[in-house]
């Protein structure tokens, strides 16, 4: 029979196409437009919508017609499943149920009694609802469009192959069978496209969209209602003929459990749409004419078509509102906007972040394993690792600094260590020196020559003892000044202490030995002090001895930047001889003239104390005895104090004489009593009100530190991500520390670099902050933790365990034994063009044997892995008779049955999607690559 087009139809009905498109829309058909054909059933349920013309309708197509759509049509438009596949899956486990019978009147009846069986279920199928609607919208929309065509579709095979599909879903590629068995699937179940592993996406779409799953949905459901609702019991076994059994169940079976081997998903997700709609449409195709039993499973779960189109909608404003919880890997994930920044304290985990974006922790592992990573929720995760996760979800994740964290911490206590302090309350303060210099250049002697030269008068000749750092009293211009020495000699500690952030060093004393020169760790603390700003003042030792030439210093000295006073520049150089403990008194007026040209040197004494630990130990007697440096405010006995993640109230303190003293004043070096464990130096200590807050601090200290224990450490700068971190006003200079085996290389190296073209003017700058002969030490690599530096090891190799602490800081330290190779790196780094080195690492291969095409995936290679491994997100190289047709995309999904995984190994099947790459075909060879980097030699 001529299937008649929209436009016919509407004419006899006497209304015009728009009309009746929007009512076969409203009644769940989807037409394309006016000139599209419509199947007698879907004809007859379009004149159901206009009364008046009913009895015309009547004489057509009616009794076949029954009710095939409705039941195909509430899938249809349910979004349903969250993937769009499954919902598509669905409609064919739908339509399978009514197979071909609905054209045929009797198999019409028949299923009628089967219709009512149904019934119950559909219970079932709206409890799973709320599931379905749980599942992303999106796939929804593109599903319904697809009902439309099957209009055509289920003409077709009147009875579709009864048991044809002879268990297709044991095939991997089952896509195949999928187009072929479409309508047995529905029946019995007998397709089992749960084991195709491409079947949600390919081979049940498309049986879908044959048409096939339609009719035979559509054609179940409605026989009930229609016929079989009026007398349910007469015809149950009139049309048995038809399958009688098998019927039955079908309708049920369509929707809920279409194979025993369908996944979940694909099971609850479309009952629903078949209960919610189909079930009651086909139920009575309205209350009225509902037969008894129906009714009552109706009844209790609403009225069916509009329940479900009231459901829609809801799903569709919650989708509206909530446009950003995006499917990432499968999984909802709330997304942001790509601009938020989450700020999120070393060594936080996948759940502190879920915390803060109100995600499931469970989803963001799923996300991450996605990129590639595999961590649990509550693992610390480093930064590079959020970086990575937090764009993926839209937002930029930021680890925040030590420094930082310390000060949110403080912050929790109303503690500002940065608040200013009233100009008003600010007193003159000693300046705080550290002294500096090449090995035995003499400043352990220098450090005892002013020691002994100024030790208070009853002390004279007295023994001091060692603390860490002492106070002198000095005469300036007739006024008593106070001056105090970090009494560790050597920028190790400087640097160490620096590193921590701790800034304790007002002025530099460089100690030169006049007989010796300047040496490589002269230099050496002379760029610590540069790096830290802070003021030198130059002791020129041991002009007592022979062959000494001060003046040979100062000019070697100029070299380096610091330029004596006589020299016009504005760097202080006293002679002395710390043996002879000659000029002490001259060095000590330099530094106090530098520290008042220089510095303005003032602290509150009126608050409660800060200051700095600089060096602490566990006495057997006393117990954690820690020196601090009062930096501001007054500390006293009694006062209660936290001292990094130590705490505790001040049971005494002991000057550098080893007296008691009950308070210290700013710049004040005393022996604290009474911690609760040893301080590290460079720990910052400061008084709190109450000793509970001194312990919370202390133990969201220790938290931190622990946490950053467990996170690996941020990374710094690498000469390759160099021109990024340019790129990205992260940096402009680029800072080196270059140690050598010679003197003589490190300064030809040194030389050639400052040659190097770095470019425009605004462009980036290179500086060498410090170079050295020997071994790379610690100091260098704090120094570059410091500094963010680069350290170029020339035929020199790193000090003991100096490896594990430049990895643990990610200082970047690069090996080299010939000069040009580091120009080189460096010129290249600086023009953004050192690259890491790539080779292309074949992970293995895979032939395509089935080809199965998806709506929403695109082509789908159904394929068997020869050899080595197939990896999702890895490069793909096409291969057809040997010859590449592409190698410029990657495996966008690779599936085992309906599972997405990670990766598939040899002799095992996979469905592989290579993105909007379409072109493959059967028989092609699938190579996966990926780019590995080349370790540099
Ligand atoms: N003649 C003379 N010898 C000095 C003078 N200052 C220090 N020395 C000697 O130089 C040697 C090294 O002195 P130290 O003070 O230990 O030198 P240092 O820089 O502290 O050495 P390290 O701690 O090893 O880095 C000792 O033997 C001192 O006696 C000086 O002014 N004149």
């Amino acid at each position: 029979m001529a299937k008649l087009r929209v436009h016919e139809v509407a004419k006899q009905l006497g209304i015009t196409s728009r009309e009746a498109l929007n009512k076969l829309e409203e009644i769940g058909e989807f037409v394309s437009s006016a000139s599209s054909t419509i199947e007698p059933p879907v004809v007859k349920r379009l004149r159901a919508q206009f009364p008046d013309d009913a009895p015309a309708e009547k004489a057509k197509p009616a009794p076949k017609a029954a009710a095939k759509k409705p039941a195909a049509k509430p899938q249809a438009k349910k979004p349903a499943a969250p993937k769009a596949e499954v919902s598509e899956a669905q409609p064919q486990n739908a339509k399978p149920a009514a197979p071909k019978p609905g054209p045929k009147a009797k198999p019409v009846e028949a299923e009628a009694p089967v219709a009512e069986t149904p019934a119950p279920e559909e219970p079932k199928a709206e409890a799973a609802a709320p599931e379905v609607e749980e599942a992303p919208k999106p796939a929804a929309k593109p599903a319904a469009p697809k009902p439309a065509p099957k209009p055509t579709a289920p003409t077709p095979g009147p009875k579709p192959a009864p048991k044809p599909a002879a268990r297709p879903g044991n095939n991997p590629f089952q896509s195949k069978q999928d187009t072929t068995a479409p309508r047995p699937g529905p029946r019995g179940g007998s397709p089992r496209p749960g084991n195709n592993p491409f079947a949600p996406q390919q081979g049940m779409r498309q049986d879908q969209r044959g048409g096939g799953p339609r009719p035979a949905g559509g054609g179940a459901p409605k026989p009930g209602p229609r016929k079989g609702a009026p007398k349910p019991g007469a015809k149950p076994g009139a049309k048995p003929g038809a399958k009688p059994g098998a019927k039955p169940q079908q309708p049920r079976e369509s929707g809920p459990r279409p194979t025993p081997a369908m996944m979940p998903d694909q099971i609850q997700k479309p009952t629903p749409a078949d209960a919610g709609r189909g079930g009651p449409r086909r139920g009575g195709g309205g209350g009225p004419r509902r037969g008894p039993g129906r009714g009552s499973a109706q009844g209790a779960f609403g009225r069916g078509p509009q329940t479900g189109r009231r459901r829609s909608k809801k799903r569709q404003r919650r989708e509206e509102n909530s446009p950003q919880a995006p499917v990432i890997g499968g999984v909802k994930v709330p997304k942001g906007d790509g601009e938020t920044v989450l700020r999120l304290r070393r060594g936080s985990s996948i759940a502190d972040l879920a915390e803060k974006i109100k995600a499931d922790p469970a989803a963001l592992v799923t996300v991450l394993f996605h990129l590639g990573e595999m961590a649990t929720a509550n693992q610390s995760l480093d930064e590079d690792t959020f970086e990575v996760l937090g764009a993926e979800i839209g937002y930029k994740v930021e680890i925040v600094s030590p420094e930082d964290e310390d000060r949110e911490i403080l912050g929790d206590f109303n503690i500002n260590l940065d608040a200013e302090e009233d100009k008003a309350d600010l007193e003159a303060r000693p300046a705080v020196i550290t002294v500096m210099g090449h090995v035995d250049h003499g400043k352990t002697r220098t450090l005892d020559a002013i020691r002994s030269a100024r030790v208070r008068e009853s002390e004279a000749g007295g023994i001091t003892q060692h603390i860490g750092a002492y106070q002198v009293d000095v005469q300036h211009e007739g006024k008593p000044r106070k001056l105090t020495f970090i009494d560790t000699p050597g920028h190790e500690a400087f640097t160490a202490m620096r590193a921590r952030g701790a800034k304790v060093t007002d002025i530099a004393v460089l100690v030169v030995a006049a007989d010796d020169g300047v040496m490589p760790q002269t230099i050496e603390a002379l760029n610590h002090a540069k790096a830290a700003e802070v003021p030198i003042v130059v002791a020129i030792n041991k002009i007592d001895k022979e062959g000494a030439n001060p003046d040979r210093i100062r000019g070697e000295l100029s070299e380096y930047g610091l330029v004596p006073e006589e020299y016009g520049g504005d760097t202080m150089f006293v002679e002395i001889s710390a043996l002879n403990k000659l000029n002490v008194d001259g060095l000590l007026e330099s530094i106090l003239l530098t520290a008042d040209a220089a510095l303005e040197l003032t602290a509150n004494p009126e608050r409660g104390a800060r200051g700095v630990a600089i060096e602490a130990n566990l006495d057997r007697g006393r117990g954690p005895v820690a020196t601090v440096l009062v930096q501001t405010g007054t500390l006293r006995v009694g006062d209660n104090v936290v001292v990094g993640d130590a705490h505790g109230r001040v049971r005494a303190m002991f000057d550098e004489y080893g007296d008691a003293v009950s308070e210290a004043l700013p710049s004040r070096p005393v022996q604290v009593l009474g911690l609760s464990n040893v301080p590290r130096a460079g720990d910052v200590f400061l008084v709190t009100s109450d000793d509970r807050t001194a312990r919370q601090i202390a133990e969201r200290r220790e938290t931190a530190k622990r946490n950053a224990m467990l996170a690996r450490r941020r990374k710094r700068i690498t000469l390759e991500e160099f021109d990024q971190a340019v790129a990205e006003g992260k940096l402009d200079t680029l800072n080196l520390i270059i140690k050598g085996d010679a003197s003589g290389p490190v300064e030809a190296l040194e030389d050639s670099l400052m040659q190097v073209d770095v470019g425009g003017e605004d462009e980036v700058q290179l500086r060498v902050i410090h170079r050295g002969v020997g071994a790379i030490t610690q100091n260098d690599v704090n120094l570059a933790t410091v500094d963010n530096a680069i350290i170029i090891g020339f035929n020199v190799r790193p000090a003991e365990r100096v490896n594990e602490i430049a990895d643990e800081e990610g200082v970047d330290m690069r090996f080299y034994t010939v000069i040009y190779d580091v120009i080189d790196d460096i010129e290249q780094a600086l023009k953004g063009m050192l690259k890491p080195e790539y080779e292309e690492v074949v992970l293995g291969r895979a032939e395509v044997r089935e080809i199965f095409r998806s709506s929403k995936v695109g082509t789908i290679a159904g394929s068997m892995v020869a050899s080595g491994v197939m990896r999702r997100n890895a490069q793909v190289r096409l291969l057809r008779d040997n010859k590449v047709v592409t190698d410029s995309v990657t495996v966008s999904s690779l599936r085992r049955f309906t599972d997405d995984v990670n990766e598939v190994r040899e002799g095992f099947e996979c469905g592989i999607g290579l993105g909007k790459f379409n072109d493959i075909r059967q028989g092609d060879i699938i190579e996966n690559y990926e780019m590995q980097e080349k370790p540099r030699v």
